[in-house]
């Protein structure tokens, strides 16, 4: 099997307007089987638009003017992924690459329960399911994610945003797909909770094999939590490297002052000290 799941080469996307804007610039990138990439960069600088760009999720006026993305799928099919029609996106979404956006958890329909909305995943995407399977699968799921079993009749009134946001992650993995886009998933949520949440994705993708991309504007917690860190601005890519790395040696200038916009990294060394496998620091506030 490739080690490669992603292969986003020479990509640029184009918002036409009057004054078009070129949101995301010549991107070369290739993402790891069971890697969790860390997107970095001030707001505006595309992160989202290139997200959207490798799920297909992009409208007009943006316009992918050019490169590829491409997918190296488990069964050992590349997935070109500009050419997807659009019953074949059907199956790429959820399936193969799922997406969990900032806030997606008031996505959660008010007024049926989340083990039916579980259920209707399954009920699309895999009509061959009996009806008992499916329960057993949502239950299991609501299990794996922290929210527990007991929860499958709540509706999402009776959980709290951090659980929500939980089912929303766990509805995102319910076809096992070998990447997860998170963009600002924990953003609106309290501090301990995200930090419980991080640490069941890093788990679950030792588990279950995927890869992340996860967007956010908040570097501290990017340095705890990915493998690699890529810091863009303007719509390039002006740095990729291992979060050790980029946290230690930082070679771009816009990096450097990115990192010293976080006084919580650059004060007193040691709160943000990873651990020399670049896996989990020693704990600090991303507050
Ligand atoms: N529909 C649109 N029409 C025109 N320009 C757009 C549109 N959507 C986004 N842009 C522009 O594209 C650029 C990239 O935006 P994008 O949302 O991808 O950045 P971002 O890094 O994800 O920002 P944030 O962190 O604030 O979400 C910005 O200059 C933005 O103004």
């Amino acid at each position: 099997m490739n080690d490669v799941l992603l292969s986003v080469t020479d990509y640029n996307i184009v918002y036409e307007v009057e004054q078009p804007v070129h949101a995301v610039r010549d991107v070369n990138l290739e993402l790891a089987r069971g890697e969790i990439l860390g997107l970095a960069g001030e707001s505006g600088c595309g992160k989202t638009t290139l997200a959207y760009g490798i799920n297909r999720l992009l409208k007009p006026p943006a316009v992918i003017t050019s490169g590829s993305a491409v997918l190296h799928d488990r069964d050992g099919t590349d997935i070109d992924v500009n050419a997807l029609t659009s019953a074949q996106l059907r199956r790429y979404r959820w399936d193969k690459v799922s997406m969990v956006f900032q806030g997606a958890m008031n996505a959660l329909n008010p007024v049926a329960a989340i083990g039916d909305q579980i259920d209707d995943i399954f009920t699309t995407h895999r009509p061959g399911m009996k009806r008992a399977e499916r329960r057993e699968e949502s239950a299991a799921l609501l299990d794996l994610i922290g929210v527990g079993r007991d929860r499958l009749k709540s509706y999402p009134h009776e959980l709290s945003g951090g659980m929500r946001q939980r089912v929303m992650i766990a509805m995102a993995l319910a076809l096992k797909p070998q990447l997860m886009i998170m963009d600002e998933p924990t953003t609106a949520l309290d501090v301990l909770v995200q930090r419980d949440i991080l640490q069941e994705i890093s788990e679950l993708r030792r588990t279950f094999g995927f890869s992340v991309v996860f967007i956010t504007h908040d570097l501290p917690l990017l340095l705890e939590i990915s493998d690699r860190i890529a810091v863009m601005l303007q719509g390039g890519i002006v740095e990729l490297d291992s979060a050790d790395r980029i946290y230690r040696h930082a070679q771009h200038p816009y990096t450097q002052r990115l990192l010293e916009s976080f006084p919580s990294l650059t004060g007193e060394r040691g709160a943000f000290v990873r651990s020399g496998d670049g896996s989990q620091s020693n704990g600090g506030s991303a507050a």
